[in-house]
């Protein structure tokens, strides 16, 4: 059994050490806000994110970072994408050489455009850094609902040693050296996601939602490949099964403040209603940054870029996807006449 630690206790930290917690690993879970700290220690339960589901009695909860990262096998950083450069310099006194950290947050950082394993690897620098990422929300995991994800890692060793932590009868864990295809693909799809919700809260229908979600990942695997990420990768668990899951869940946050916004919420109204980390909103700019920095065109996550910071109506918005210049659908592929 390993000794693990997971950073960061809002709903997908809790889920992660409810499996872990029940996979027999000694697990520690520690958050920097002192009200979840409390809350987790007096209930064993995260009551407003995943109601009715209680902690394994082993689960440590804590607010000290130095105990939580000492002699550790595994430290899994569950924190949201804005605030996993922080945390990892708060932590990186206590990490030590090779230490195996494992992020399984979604988000790009809009100042610098890094990863999120781009941020701990440049934070934790002597750290063997690896992602797991899949189509997984806190909710079904934390209730033992069957469910898939992909760890990536840039060695074998390490992406095995994390699969066999992670891996239960209801959670499977598949493997790859794709690490930034597997970040780019859990990030990317919460900005395509907040569209998909858009296209629902303005009534449209499941052709729509198909149109955005087929042309959603056409936008991730171009920008994905021009970031050294592989197409194998946006096929799999990291591309069209977070999409999938993401665009069409009830339990999507990104969805559903999408949603609101079709509905004509302002983008801080339904990020308020949400109440849980909206990351598509955080990764909307940075990934149309990227679209130009890699000469990569993605429409579907400029026209939200413009919904959610430039006040443009989500009709128009629409309207003007569709009325792009005609195109092949792939362009790659030819005519012979
Ligand atoms: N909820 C889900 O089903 C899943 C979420 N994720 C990803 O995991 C990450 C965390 O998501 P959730 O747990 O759902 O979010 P959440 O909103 O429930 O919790 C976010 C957590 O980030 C930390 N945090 C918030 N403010 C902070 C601050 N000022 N300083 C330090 N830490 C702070 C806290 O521990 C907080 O609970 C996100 O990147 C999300 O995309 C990935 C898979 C599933
Ligand atoms: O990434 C997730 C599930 O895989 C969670 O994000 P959403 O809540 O927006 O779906």
């Amino acid at each position: 059994m390993a000794k693990v630690s997971i950073l960061g206790a809002g709903a997908w930290g809790t889920a992660i050490a409810i499996l872990l917690g029940n996979n027999g690993h000694e697990v520690t879970l520690w958050s920097a806000l002192p009200a979840e700290v409390e809350l987790l220690k007096n209930d064993r339960e995260l009551k407003d994110k995943l109601p009715g589901v209680k902690l394994p009695d082993s689960v440590i909860i804590s607010d000290d970072l130095e105990s939580s990262c000492k002699d550790k096998d595994l430290i899994v950083f569950a924190v949201a994408s804005p605030y996993v450069r922080k945390t990892a310099k708060m932590a990186r006194p206590f990490i030590r050489e090779n230490q195996i950290v494992v992020n399984v947050g979604k988000g790009i950082e809009e100042s610098t455009l890094d990863t999120l394993t781009d941020i701990l690897k440049e934070e934790l620098n002597n750290a063997d850094v690896a992602v797991m990422s899949g189509p997984s929300h806190a909710e079904e995991v934390s209730r033992g609902i069957p469910t898939t994800c992909v760890v990536g890692a840039d060695s074998k060793a390490t992406a095995y040693f994390i699969q066999d932590v992670f891996m239960s009868e209801r959670f499977r864990v598949y493997t790859s050296p794709d690490v930034i295809g597997i970040e780019l693909g859990g990030s990317i799809k919460n900005v395509i996601a907040l569209a998909a919700g858009v296209a629902d809260g303005l009534g449209f229908g499941d052709n729509t939602k198909a149109a955005l979600m087929t042309r959603g990942i056409a936008e991730i695997s171009r920008l994905g490949i021009a970031m050294g990420g592989k197409i194998e990768t946006f096929a799999g668990l990291s591309g069209v099964g977070d999409l999938f899951v993401t665009c069409t869940s009830k339990h999507s946050r990104n969805r559903n403040a999408g949603y609101l916004i079709g509905k004509g919420y302002t983008m801080d109204e339904a990020m308020a209603e949400v109440k849980q980390v909206v990351e598509g909103v955080y990764s909307a700019k940075a990934a149309l940054a990227l679209a130009k920095k890699y000469n990569v065109e993605m429409p579907i996550v400029e026209q939200i870029n413009l919904v959610l910071f430039e006040n443009k109506s989500a009709e128009e918005a629409v309207a003007d996807l569709l009325l792009r210049d005609k195109r092949r659908e792939y362009s790659e592929l030819k005519w012979n006449k």
